[in-house]
């Protein structure tokens, strides 16, 4: 047994995605008068995230996190106990007020490369059959949130034994997405 902590959903073994799963509800984690968010697709591009914006369950290094169209997501109960994290972020992260859980984060510059999807974290959901975490994004900013750079190592071959290839961006077909947008709006984009 590995000594690395990364979170309890990649800790205690990676759940299979279920082909043709369809959608379930996050909760947030208040013993009562849960925030409930209806998410009613599967997600794609879940990953593991080191940055210190996404959020972590108590003790975690990294979050989890994926994506589903925003026309999916909706809030079915307890909205009135959610906030904007910062609003100043380009992913606005609602959260609740109470209990810190983010239950999705939104873009709302319609200019960015990702508007259109909203980010969220499975682990809130009670249903199984979530798509399965496929990489580790921004690894090395777990540094900022105060894991010691002589981790970095073991952390970096702990999630390639996990089969989630680390990058201290995004994934390289994530990076090409961004950098296709930036060409695009800046005119000099180019088929092969
Ligand atoms: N090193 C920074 C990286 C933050 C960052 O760029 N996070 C990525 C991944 S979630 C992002 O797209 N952030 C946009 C945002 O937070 O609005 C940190 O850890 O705070
Ligand atoms: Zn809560
Ligand atoms: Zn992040």
């Amino acid at each position: 047994m590995s000594t690395v902590h990364l979170h309890p959903s990649l800790d205690n073994g990676i759940r299979p995605e279920q082909p043709g799963f369809s959608g379930g509800t996050l909760q947030c984690l208040c013993a009562t008068d849960k925030v409930e968010v209806k998410v009613a697709a599967q997600t794609l591009h879940n990953h593991a995230c080191g940055c210190t914006k996404c959020w972590k369950p108590a003790g975690a290094t990294f979050a989890v996190i994926a994506v589903v169209p925003r026309d999916k997501v909706s809030v079915v109960a307890h909205g009135e106990k959610l906030h904007i994290v910062d609003e100043s972020a380009v992913i606005q992260r609602h959260a609740c007020r109470a209990c810190g859980a983010h239950l999705f984060g939104r873009i709302e510059n319609k200019d960015h490369a990702f508007y259109g999807l909203d980010f969220v974290h499975t682990e809130l959901s009670p249903q199984q059959g979530w798509a399965a975490p496929g990489f580790a994004a921004f690894v090395s900013s777990v540094i900022e949130s105060g894991t010691p750079p002589s981790q970095m190592e073991a952390i970096r071959k702990r999630l390639r034994e996990l089969s989630l290839e680390p990058y201290d961006c995004l994934s390289p077909p994530l990076m090409d997405a961004l950098a296709t947008h930036a060409a695009k709006q800046k005119g000099t984009y180019r088929e092969a």
